[in-house]
């Protein structure tokens, strides 16, 4: 098996990859459409629309139950009862994948340094990780509304390694979706696409990322033991 010997910190995506938001996000999808006079959505439905931050996430909600497209002033209304419904379910039916919390720990004893990089916008993010005793793992965290782009783009592995003055070949992206493979190879870093979260009901290695694993655990495989 390849090991990456030069890798020295790991940017982790965050939904479907360390904890399965999916339940929450649905709730406050429906709590949303139900305000709308809409009919709800099913979780799979809001599983195949994860991926671009909150607000695809309710456009392609919204544009569904609709049956047209969504106009800017539509969504922008719609955003305002979504935000304060994702807020107070935020983590209340979401879990943690298995051995998420003994992957980040054993990464960390080993020396790597850990981004978290997701397109979820920021002040969902902290406390999402707090809740989820995941906070104290990164050294950097960003939301998809951190930067002026958000994944696929390369901005926010770049400001990674700018943040760290390191190498492209020195970190790693972790994730469940396309938005991270395309972002990684983007930014010329190699990526793990993981098998169970979220890519739009497509199987992640369609995305053609360096390797593919079915649990987190499996990343510390490709890794040197110890981070010099
Ligand atoms: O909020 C989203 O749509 C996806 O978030 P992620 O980048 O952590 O997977
Ligand atoms: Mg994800």
């Amino acid at each position: 098996m390849t090991k990456w010997n030069s890798i020295k910190a790991i940017a982790f995506d965050l939904d479907g990859t360390l904890i399965d938001s999916v339940p929450d996000l649905a709730a406050a999808t429906n709590a949303t459409l139900a305000e709308l006079g809409l009919a709800e959505v099913s979780q799979a439905q809001v599983r195949s629309w994860v991926g671009n931050g909150t607000q695809a996430l309710m456009e392609r909600a919204i544009s569904y139950a609709l049956g047209r497209e969504v106009s800017k002033d539509e969504l922008k209304q719609a955003m305002v009862p979504f935000l304060i419904h994702y807020e107070y379910h935020l983590e209340k039916h979401s879990s943690l994948y298995p051995n998420v919390i003994e992957t980040l720990t054993a990464l960390t004893q080993a020396g790597f340094k850990l981004a978290l990089v997701t397109n979820k916008p920021h002040k969902f993010t902290v406390p999402l990780l707090r809740a989820f005793g995941l906070i104290e793992f990164f050294d950097l965290v960003l939301g998809g509304d951190s930067l002026a782009k958000m994944k696929p783009d390369p901005l926010p592995l770049a400001h990674v390694l700018a943040t760290w003055q390191m190498q492209p070949d020195e970190l790693l992206m972790i994730g469940d979706s396309k938005n991270d493979i395309l972002a990684a190879r983007a930014a010329k870093v190699s990526s793990i696409g993981l098998t169970y979260g979220y890519n739009y009901g497509e199987h992640i290695s369609l995305s053609e990322p360096n390797a593919v694993c079915d649990d987190l655990a499996q990343i510390s495989e490709y890794l040197p033991s110890a981070c010099v």
